[in-house]
């Protein structure tokens, strides 16, 4: 019988952005209404949806070999697992999730130490018992569903919640007091999979490749056609991220070059390549690099 490895992906905020990442790394993961189950393009992948929050704990305890999840609630289950890869990616940007302390904009709390005796809703009561321990501040932590923003001030003094472009704070009028976490998702295997030979080399191929995906991001390829009177002042505009190749052409005193940029600034600067003679200019879109 074939092998199969195990790998749970994470339902909720960072499901779809979870899926996109795979596909573009070549695992297309194919979803059906509802189903927790999904299949895949790759047989020997038996994928789970489980929520974030309970992924560290079900690899930790060996049921399940390996899975993608937020750092902040796989943290807890460190000693048990191996961290094989922290994909810096998000649900709606490229920044990381922070976990804020936030109150009304008009409230007098201006410091962790302005906590004491008050009340603090969060879906994250350990990170925030860690955090008010940290600071000595008693505090009570009491743990909410959802919809955490709605509770300051009239139930709680205070919340913790997960901020990514900061627009749900805004919306609620509320201000960041202090971060006490950033996170990304990471690639994690369970201790117990990764001594397996043949789950180790599984896990370790599909990092690469999902690590390729997004080191690919942003980025695109530039080829073109230069004189070569022109190549030193080129060379000193490219933002190249590695050395570019430069190749000499069949005609007498032309070259090529291939690189790499972030495609941000390549409205920018293939004008001015087209100013200093470069001819053929090609770009193209990246899907993965290995550097
Ligand atoms: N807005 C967000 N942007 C980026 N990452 C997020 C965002 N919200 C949550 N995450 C990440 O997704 C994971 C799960 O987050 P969380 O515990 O808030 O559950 P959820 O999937 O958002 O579901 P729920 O609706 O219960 O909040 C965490 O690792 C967290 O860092
Ligand atoms: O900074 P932003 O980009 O606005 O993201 C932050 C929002 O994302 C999370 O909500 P989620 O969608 O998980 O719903 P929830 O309130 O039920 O947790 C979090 O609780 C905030 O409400
Ligand atoms: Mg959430």
């Amino acid at each position: 019988m074939s092998q199969k490895l195990k790998i749970a992906l994470p339902k909720g905020s960072l499901q779809n952005p979870t899926i996109q990442l795979l596909e573009q790394a070549g695992f297309n993961v194919y979803m059906s209404d509802r189903g927790l189950r999904p299949n895949s393009n790759d047989g020997e992948l038996d994928i789970y949806l489980i929520r974030a929050q309970e992924i560290g704990r079900y690899m930790a305890e060996g049921f399940i070999d390996c899975g993608i999840t937020g750092y902040d609630w796989a943290s807890a289950h460190e000693e048990n697992l191996v961290d094989l890869a922290e994909l810096p990616y998000s649900r709606a940007t490229v920044r990381p999730t922070k976990w804020v302390l936030v109150v009304p904009e008009d409230s007098p709390i201006q410091s962790v130490q302005d906590l004491e005796g008050k009340r603090i809703a969060t879906e994250g009561v350990e990170i925030t018992q860690n955090y008010l321990k940290h600071n000595g501040v008693n505090a009570h932590v009491e743990y909410s569903w959802g919809a955490t923003e709605v509770k300051v001030p009239d139930l709680v003094d205070a919340i913790v919640d997960v901020t990514e472009t900061g627009s749900s704070i805004r919306a609620n009028n509320l201000r960041i007091v202090d971060t006490l976490l950033t996170s990304f998702p990471h690639f994690y295997s369970s201790k117990q999979a990764y001594s397996d030979e043949w789950k180790k080399a599984k896990m370790d191929r599909m990092v690469l490749m999902v690590k390729a995906a997004l080191e690919a991001r942003g980025k695109v390829g530039l080829k073109m056609n230069l004189p070569e009177k022109s190549l030193q002042e080129v060379i000193e505009k490219l933002p190249s991220l590695r050395r570019p190749t430069i190749a000499r052409l069949a005609e007498d005193g032309w070259v090529a070059i291939e690189t790499i940029i972030e495609d941000k600034v390549a409205r920018h600067l293939i004008p001015d390549l087209k100013e200093l003679g470069a001819e053929g200019i090609i770009e193209y879109p990246l899907t993965k690099i290995v550097p």
